[in-house]
């Protein structure tokens, strides 16, 4: 097999159809990946999310679907490339749809592919590290051909080791021969043979777009490159690239060492650069001396654009430059023209900057920066662990109406609660204005923060996801949990109201974490609810492969007879009246806690 000579995507397919049992290897592959990431969670979540969800699983390749062919090739159209190249890929196209089904009958997507060809960073801010998150986060399919293995910090550069070019060949042949690469993205290409195979390899499977960054020096100022490259660069590889990216440094060295130090210098570079042969320019200024704003010129041949962001006062900028070109590769593969995906990249590299700005890994003064907007916010977040059943001990729900009657702030309740003992709070609100319920959700989440006591938010997965809340509670008429679950990710709490077995079964099956179990006793908080009493609340409890609440009802009299019918999935109560329809609400929850504590501390 190894020998196999793979010519293209015709004899590509062939060996799709001799091997499907594939299938497994496919699979471990994609977790492999997936643990590149760095994210177990994630990987866990996917893996029982789609065991959850047999009927789900689809085919562990890309194929085009009759239906979504055209608005594909629209996309290919949307690129301005070079005729050849053009012709080149609708004909690799035309061959994919000759591809045989692989006995499968499911729908099928195509999805937008770049690869990197770079080094690996051991740091992990830049290089290969770089190029799977700035690609994952822009949601494209990342594949990667490793040219070196460095061994690098925040400090600097110790190692480099690499790749020998008869390998690094392979590992292009492997994935262009097929996987449906869009675009080719460079980074890391330390000689010269390593750019020679790849012009080659590129000839052999052309691909849509190919996005170049001149990676030479690192910004520790280690060289990663020969300079001998320079002239293979100039001659072979630069006329392929649809876009060519250097920093300063790198724009000084491929026009033999000119000084740039002006934004006028950077107009000259991207001009004299381009007559090497790329399509367009983008020279970097994030070196730029004494400059205020981060400014880079795009050249597209024709026209000039001064691309301004504001400069981020950070030390985390170890890897803007492979982030930059990946985003841009990504944009282009989902069918984006140049000049917007330059614009795109550039505001990502600014907006992540932002994020991170503060954050510290490492003891160097190149920290890399985080590419998920995630680490600054986990930092501060609830306990910093996911979701605990336990905390569905004493569930207070907010209501606005009963807040206005006694004169109640919905931040001084929230905070009333938890001092009295609510393990979790629920904001529920159903008339406010979206911006008021926003800047009331924040306010209370930041409160709940600081006590360490989860917030969710009742139905509003857009509110959640606004102020990064640590959950969601819906209903049966609400947004689906398993569409709620794929926007919220992996780590946020999802609660479902559920009457019965079935919908339990459900929740459990969409990736909720825990369900809402009621009306247990008749209420007034909502109208024209279905009471199920305590033999439907034990039913379902039963039933239930998730933690469950109950609701509906409960308050300090009721609320032992509750929890006495002992099934371990109980965890506790939900209420909203029993502890916010009082004038004081601390001594409300006190109250209730302590009836719950009486039930959990007396023996059956
Ligand atoms: N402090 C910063 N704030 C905002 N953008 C920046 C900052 N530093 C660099 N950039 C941007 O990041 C991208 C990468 O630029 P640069 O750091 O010059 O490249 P390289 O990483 O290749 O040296 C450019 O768009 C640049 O303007
Ligand atoms: C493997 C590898 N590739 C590229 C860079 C450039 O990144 P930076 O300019 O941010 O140091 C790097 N340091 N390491
Ligand atoms: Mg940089």
């Amino acid at each position: 097999m190894k020998e196999r000579n793979i010519g293209g995507y015709v004899k590509a397919s062939t060996v799709h159809r001799e091997e499907r049992g594939k299938k497994e290897e496919g699979r471990k592959k994609l977790t492999l990946f997936m643990g590149c990431l760095g994210t177990i969670s994630y990987t866990f979540f996917l893996l029982s999310y789609s065991s959850r969800n047999p009927i789900r699983s689809g085919p562990e390749g890309f194929q085009f679907s009759r239906a979504l062919k055209s608005s594909s090739r629209s996309m290919y159209r949307g690129l301005s490339l070079r005729t050849s190249m053009g012709e080149e890929t609708a004909a690799s196209m035309a061959r994919q749809d000759e591809r045989p089904s692989r006995g499968i009958e499911c729908s099928v997507r195509k999805v937008p592919h770049v690869l990197t060809v770079a080094g690996s960073d051991s740091g992990a801010g830049a290089g290969i590290q770089a190029d799977l998150k700035a690609c994952g986060a822009l949601g494209v399919y990342c594949s990667t051909v490793i040219t070196a293995v460095t061994a690098q910090n925040t400090v600097g550069v110790q190692g480099v080791h690499h790749v020998p070019e008869e390998f690094v060949g392979e590992q292009l042949k492997s994935v262009l021969s097929d996987m449906h690469v869009d675009v080719v993205k460079t980074g890391m290409l330390p000689t010269i043979e390593v750019v020679n195979v790849l012009c080659q390899k590129l000839k052999e499977f052309p691909v849509q777009a190919l996005v170049v960054d001149p990676v030479m020096v690192s910004t520790s100022g280690d060289v990663l490159a020969a300079p001998s490259i320079l002239s293979v660069f100039r001659e072979e590889l630069l006329p392929m690239a649809d876009i060519v990216t250097p920093n300063l440094k790198e724009a000084s060295a491929l026009l033999g060492g000119v000084q740039l130090e002006t934004v006028s210098d950077m107009y000259s570079a991207a001009k004299s650069i381009q007559s090497l042969g790329p399509r367009n320019v983008l020279v970097k200024g994030g070196d730029l001396p004494a400059s205020k704003d981060a400014v880079d010129i795009f050249f597209d041949g024709e026209h000039f654009h001064e691309l301004r962001a504001s400069r981020i006062k950070t030390c985390n900028t170890h890897g803007t430059g492979c982030t930059l070109a990946s985003c841009i590769a990504a944009e282009l593969a989902k069918g984006s023209s140049m000049l917007p995906a330059v614009k795109v990249a550039k505001r990502f590299v600014e907006v992540a900057l932002d994020y991170s700005k503060d954050i510290i890994i490492g003891n160097g003064f190149q920290g890399p920066f985080d590419h998920l907007f995630k680490l600054s916010r986990v930092c501060n977040s609830c306990k910093g662990q996911r979701f605990k059943p336990s905390d569905l001990f004493l569930y207070a729900v907010t209501d606005s109406g009963m807040n206005k009657k006694w004169g109640h702030s919905i931040t001084d309740v929230v905070k009333a609660a938890i001092e009295g003992g609510a393990t979790i709070v629920q904001l529920r609100e159903k008339v406010a204005e979206t911006r008021d319920f926003f800047k009331t959700a924040e306010e209370c989440l930041e409160m709940c923060r600081s006590y360490g006591v989860p917030l969710l938010i009742n139905d509003r997965v857009d509110v959640a996801l606004a102020i990064d809340a640590d959950g969601v509670h819906i209903g049966q008429s609400d947004m689906p949990a398993r569409v709620a679950r794929i926007l919220l990710g992996p780590e946020k709490i999802i609660g479902v109201s559920c009457k019965t077995p079935e919908q339990a079964e459900q929740a459990w099956l969409d990736g909720a974490d825990y369900i809402g179990c009621g009306g247990v006793f008749p209420t007034t908080t909502k109208e024209n609810n279905l009471t199920i009493g305590l033999e439907g609340l034990k039913t379902v409890c039963l039933a239930s492969k998730l933690p469950v609440v109950a609701i509906g009802g409960i308050g300090v009299g009721n609320a032992h007879s509750v929890m006495k019918i002992g099934i371990p999935s109980l965890k506790g109560v939900a209420v909203v009246s029993a502890l916010f329809d009082r004038e004081c609400v601390t001594t409300a929850t006190k109250m209730l806690h302590s009836v719950l504590m009486d039930v959990v501390s007396t023996p059956n």
